[in-house]
């Protein structure tokens, strides 16, 4: 680092930085003081189901944006252009979904841990197979959260790296093990407000100092960084209109639908219509989050041209660039670096301290309860803290891992979510839109999806084939060529395997969801399909019926009377003519709603009688 570019901080901002922690410290002590006073895991992990939509969604927000995103998105935006923007698109169907399907099914069974759901419908070695893989994802993505602004503030700032980590994790570990799941999410309502104070100050500042929006906009739009809707089909392309909207509604199925983080705090609603309605809430938000990312890495552009300071940083990485520029913008302002260090460390402990808490919430109620079924409530409690506290440690060392990693963290938590989170929301869609998949199919699929993941994702990191060229740097109209030479291109001439391994990540959760369910599927007929009354009830969601949901009243009424979560089915019997004994010895099971009427459709072959009832009522 050139030291005449090095910036430091004024007493004022450190003080800003100070007041941010103790701010969380206390609203973290504050509600282990109050109320329960945390005595329960009812209250420690599950807010006593108290919360109102408002808290919740903004938690849900804080959740998964991290200091990743703040980071991560400018440094994307800078060196390729807006086409990230699109994954916005994805917002739309990536929360409704949740709403309507996830919600509805998870709330109503009353649970603590998401993975209960896969006990209840499949068996107990499902619901360990998937706790054990959510921790394993959350681990990891908790070193890069964690990693990341420490890195950037020590690239730019000379900053202490490792004492950065450790403050922000002591901090985080102290207030979520003494004030749970309620001094979480109040602490997220908090550091989500702050996070976006700060962007939204180095955009004005930037904005001003870089000679005015239409100034900003110029330059963004003669250096070819406002990206035209790309419909480019080809899956190995990194970033296109289908990669981010349609490839990100798995991404966001993955965070928003299932993930123990998010469906803790819909669990903790009040009721379930508030959790529906934090769902909702989270769109204008989350919409708000992505633009204050993308709209400073133009400003960004629009101030260096693309100029590449890695010879004055020292390191290549855009992502210490972010901070570089932060700096550079609000150097003069006393306390607005400090306000913009406070965002980024905000945004790390609202996702540290949700990862935390959800690790506590499913250690204890998928790996440990159930194997200490008369444990006092008390012990249990104090369990959950010791193991918030020891996630934290585990998660610093995780951090060391991402420094290893290399690359620009946003691809790098982007590429956890796919790799880890696709196959578990597979698994969720298995378990709840297809009744005949079994236990067996279930953990086959899921182990097949993980392998098959890590196959590409590791594969791709190997051959270097992921990733596209970034765009010419310059600001000048010459530049409007816009057709970048992508590595994947070059290696369309090579084999398979090779466009194999370069399947755009953003891919990775909508590739090994279907792995999931389609290998989950052809395992659950091989060794026999579950049966309708062996399936839990609640724990369907008959998908046609649903579809089936718009039709106007009078042909719906036709098609099937609604009854609340009914189960739809069309029941296959199979009888064997010799044995006459009417008793089905197959029954096929598939979620089609096609009416209530009892239709019996009999076929006879030379041996075999069939026939096909469809019967009850649909959703
Ligand atoms: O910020 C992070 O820690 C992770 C990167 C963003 C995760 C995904 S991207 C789509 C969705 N929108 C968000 O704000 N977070 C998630
Ligand atoms: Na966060």
């Amino acid at each position: 680092m050139d030291p005449s570019i090095q910036k430091h901080f004024t007493v004022v901002d450190y003080v800003i930085f100070a007041v941010l922690l103790a701010a969380s410290m206390g609203i973290g002590l504050y509600y282990a003081l109050s109320g329960g006073r945390q005595r329960t895991t009812q209250e420690f992990l599950m807010a006593d189901r108290s919360m109102r939509c408002l808290p919740v969604s903004l938690s849900l927000i804080a959740s998964f944006q991290s200091a990743v995103a703040i980071i991560g998105v400018p440094a994307e935006i800078y060196t390729h252009g807006t086409q990230y923007w699109f994954i916005g698109c994805a917002y739309v169907l990536g929360l409704l979904i949740p709403a309507h399907v996830f919600i509805p099914v998870l709330y109503r069974l009353r649970l603590s841990s998401a993975y209960q759901y896969l006990e209840l419908r499949f068996s107990k070695a499902v619901r360990i197979c998937g706790t054990l893989t959510f921790i394993f994802q959350m681990v990891i993505y908790m070193g890069v959260c964690v990693y990341t602004p420490a890195f950037a503030l020590n690239a730019v700032t000379g900053f202490e790296l490792w004492g950065a980590v450790l403050a922000t994790g002591l901090v985080c570990t102290v207030y979520t093990t003494m004030g749970g799941l309620k001094a979480v999410i109040w602490t997220d309502v908090f550091q989500t407000i702050v996070m976006f104070a700060g962007q939204l100050a180095v955009i004005v500042v930037g904005v001003h100092q870089t000679g005015g929006v239409s100034e900003v906009w110029r330059k963004v739009w003669e250096g070819n960084r406002i990206s035209a809707l790309d419909l480019n089909p080809d899956p190995t392309e990194r970033h296109t209109f289908w990669t981010l909207a349609v490839g990100g509604v798995f991404l966001m199925l993955s965070l928003y639908g299932v993930n123990q983080a998010q469906v803790q705090r819909y669990l903790s609603a009040r009721t379930e219509k508030e959790a529906v309605r934090s769902c909702y809430m989270v769109f204008p938000s989350l919409q708000l989050a992505l633009a204050l990312s993308c709209v400073m890495g133009l400003v960004m552009f629009a101030r260096y041209c693309g100029e590449d300071p890695s010879d004055k940083l020292g390191t290549s990485s855009r992502d210490a660039m972010v901070i570089y520029f932060v700096m550079d913008m609000l150097q003069g302002l006393p306390g607005l670096p400090g306000l913009f260090v406070a965002c980024l460390f905000s945004a790390a402990l609202s996702t540290i301290s949700s990862a935390f808490n959800s690790l506590a919430t499913v250690t204890m109620e998928d790996l440990i309860k159930p194997h200490f079924p008369a444990m006092s409530e008390a012990r249990a409690t104090l369990l959950s803290k010791v193991l918030a506290m020891s996630y934290g440690l585990v998660c610093l060392a995780m951090a060391y891992l991402t420094h290893l990693m290399g690359d620009s963290v946003l691809q790098v938590a982007l590429k956890i979510f796919g790799m880890v989170g696709g196959p578990i929301l597979g698994l969720f869609c298995l378990g709840m839109f297809f009744p005949w998949a079994n236990s067996v199919g279930a953990v086959t699929g899921l182990g097949t999806g993980l392998s098959v993941s890590f196959w590409i994702g590791i594969g791709s990191i190997i051959s270097h084939s992921s990733g596209t060229k970034p765009l010419p740097p310059d600001c000048s109209s010459s530049f409007l060529s816009g057709n970048t030479t992508t590595v994947t291109q070059l290696s369309a001439l090579s084999n398979v395997t090779l466009s194999f391994y370069s399947l755009s990540y953003m891919w990775y959760s909508a590739f090994n969801c279907f792995t999931v369910i389609v290998i989950g599927l052809i395992i659950s007929f091989l060794t026999g399909p579950m049966k309708e009354q062996d399936v839990t009830p609640g724990t369907i969601y008959p998908l046609l019926g649903t579809l089936f949901g718009f039709l106007p009243a009078r042909l719906k009424k036709k098609l099937c009377c609604v009854t609340p979560l009914g189960q739809t089915v069309f029941v296959i019997k199979v009888f064997h003519l010799e044995q006459h004994l009417h008793q089905p010895d197959k029954i096929f099971i598939a979620p089609f709603t096609i009416s209530h009427k009892i239709i019996t459709y009999v076929c006879k072959t030379n041996d075999i009688l069939i026939t096909l009832t469809c019967t009850l009522a649909c959703w």
